[in-house]
């Protein structure tokens, strides 16, 4: 398994290996003893699997604010996205800076997002299906969510000129000013 960290302390991208023969290949997608060995001893307790349609889908930003904060996991098993994490714990050096990486199918990474960090990807191949484990369940009365293409957080989600689709939440999010994290660096430590 190969371990990258990120240039956002706590974002972590992780491979784990495949291995081929003739009738295909072979890979572990999640093994949690393995992880603790790097130090990485998230208890996921929730799966989930979203599917988009169309190239340009956007869902994001998002997080849930504690005590139903969610460290996730996150992997695509067809088509491709662009993987962006924000820091978002006050105090943090890196607060507000944003990251981004592709996952694929043929690449086969993992993004660990950590608490404290907006999560949000954008599909770049049609029928794009994303998996991802959360450390908590979900909660609707915890969401929260910064709208994607907010010019302060300046992400470049490489859209080259594809209208994003959102679902009528993420059409509606907030400003990234206009958010009150609930999220400390020192929290975090
Ligand atoms: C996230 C989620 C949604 N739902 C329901 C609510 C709603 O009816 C439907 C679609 O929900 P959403 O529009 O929030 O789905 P989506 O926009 O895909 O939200 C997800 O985006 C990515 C970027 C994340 O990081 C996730 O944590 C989650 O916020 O699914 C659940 O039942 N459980 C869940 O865990």
């Amino acid at each position: 398994m190969t371990v990258e960290t990120t240039p956002l302390p706590g974002g972590v991208l992780i491979t784990p290996p495949r291995f081929a023969d003739n009738r295909g290949d072979f890979c572990e997608t999640y093994n949690a003893e393995t992880l603790a060995n790097s130090g990485i001893d998230t208890v996921f307790i929730q799966d989930n699997h979203s599917r988009s349609r169309f190239v340009g889908t956007v869902r994001g930003l998002h997080f849930q604010a504690p005590p139903k904060a969610q460290a996730k996991l996150v992997r695509v098993i067809r088509g491709r996205i662009f993987d962006v994490i924000v820091d978002i714990r006050v105090g943090s050096p890196h607060f507000g800076q944003w990251f981004g990486v592709e996952l694929s199918e043929a690449n086969g990474r993992q993004l660990l997002v950590p608490t404290g960090f907006l999560h949000g990807f954008v599909t770049r191949e049609p029928d794009t299906e994303v998996l991802y484990k959360c450390s908590q369940t979900y909660s609707p009365a915890h969401e929260g969510a910064v709208r994607f293409d907010d010019p302060a957080l300046n992400i470049d989600w490489g859209l080259d000129g594809v209208d994003a689709i959102l679902s009528p939440k993420d059409a509606a999010a907030g400003a990234w000013r206009a958010l009150n994290s609930p999220f400390t660096w020192e929290q975090a430590r």
